[in-house]
């Protein structure tokens, strides 16, 4: 298998006279992206995607580490030689070139001969919705087609790994919805391996095989994105992640105790004594029903409803308890006789609550 392996790899930048601050550096990385994997780099700004697509692509020398795909070490090879593809925030494209001398670039350089390769360019412009426009330049195209032509043009050659940094980010929001869904079927049609960088966690969730969420040089988990959003590993990638309800506190005797003691709840055995965050998914909190007797299983808050806005389809409602404001996702039903200001009583099985080490 051809699988990328990063090894390693990482990189101090030098420090610079002007500059106050450390100069950062990217912390050792390892990691193996399988053949054919959507893999994404997620984390705020300034936190080292680009640093460490930059090292695999080889367009800066690592300090230390290694690059593999299959058998072959890339460390020292050039970047083109790497047989890599890149897709930038800007398309790149050769202004005086028509779309399908853009498109046939990279097979030219192969010196592949020119009706293969206007033939392979016509076919990947049909596969990125884009035949008929083979004959402009490109400033006869919208960004977006800007976008899908620089896509068919990394893909035309076959690479073994495919970058991308941002490749939608200057897109408008309905744009980017039909690249992502565009770049997820080519990617799986042809079962390129690629390594994504964004800072956008809904692009990363609905691309990625799986995702590296990265904070301050770190890469702090490896997960597919159901297990980053259920399990976050700590409180960093959950705050990064937008998860709401995230309540501080202690570990006692295998118990979670809030910081202002109004509850307890056991937790696994897995968590350490000392100070921790307990996670509630608003998608776990109910209504409590009617003349229900309350249990040991289920943790229970009676708050007043401070504001219930509709969201893709459910509510988002926000829910003032004690100290606690608690977000919850309701269905319209569930929603429907719901009304800021008034007091309601919520319930959360304990089997669904998340508990984490700071
Ligand atoms: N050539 C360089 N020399 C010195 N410092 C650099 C260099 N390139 C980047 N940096 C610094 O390294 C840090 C990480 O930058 P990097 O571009 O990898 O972050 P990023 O996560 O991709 O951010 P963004 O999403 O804003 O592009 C930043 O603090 C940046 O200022």
């Amino acid at each position: 298998m051809s699988d990328l392996r990063i090894i390693n790899i990482e990189k101090q930048y030098p420090q610079t006279k002007q500059q106050k601050d450390p100069a950062f550096s990217l912390q050792p990385v390892a990691l193996t992206i399988k053949e054919g994997e959507f893999f994404s780099l997620l984390g705020p700004s300034g936190c080292g995607k680009t640093t460490l697509l930059k090292l695999v692509a080889g367009l800066m020398p690592a300090d230390k580490g290694e690059i593999w795909v299959g058998d072959d070490h890339l460390t020292a090879v050039a970047p083109e030689a790497r047989r890599f593809a890149m897709v930038f925030q800007q398309s790149l494209l050769f202004p005086h070139m028509t779309v399908e001398d853009n498109v046939a670039f990279g097979l030219k350089m192969q010196k592949i001969g020119k009706r293969e390769r206007l033939a392979d360019a016509q076919s990947m412009l049909e596969h990125v919705g884009l035949s008929g426009y083979g004959s402009r330049f490109p400033d006869e195209l919208s960004g977006g087609q800007q976008q899908r032509v620089a896509l068919a043009r990394a893909l035309v050659a076959k690479p073994r790994v495919l970058l991308m940094d941002e490749p939608f980010s200057a897109l408008d929001p309905s744009l980017r919805e039909e690249m992502r869904e565009l770049l997820r079927g080519v990617q799986k049609e042809f079962h390129v391996t690629v390594l994504f960088v964004t800072h956008d966690r809904e692009e990363a969730f609905y691309l990625s095989d799986r995702i590296g969420v990265m904070s301050e040089g770190k890469l702090l988990q490896i997960g597919k994105p159901k297990e980053i959003y259920e399990q976050p590993a700590n409180v960093k990638v959950a705050s990064f992640l937008g998860l709401k309800n995230i309540i501080e506190g202690r570990v006692i005797n295998n118990r979670f105790v809030s910081n202002d003691q109004s509850f307890e709840v056991p937790v696994q055995t897995s968590i350490k004594t000392g100070p921790s965050v307990m996670i509630i998914r608003p998608e776990t909190i109910r209504l409590v029903p009617d003349n229900i007797v309350k249990n040991l299983q289920c943790l229970y808050f009676r708050g007043v409803i401070q504001q219930k806005i509709f969201n893709h389809g459910f509510y988002s409602v926000k829910v003032q308890a004690g100290e606690y404001l608690l977000t919850c996702s309701f269905t319209s039903q569930e929603a429907e006789n719901m009304k800021v200001g008034q007091t309601i009583d919520l319930m959360m099985n304990n089997g669904d609550l998340r508990f984490l080490n700071e």
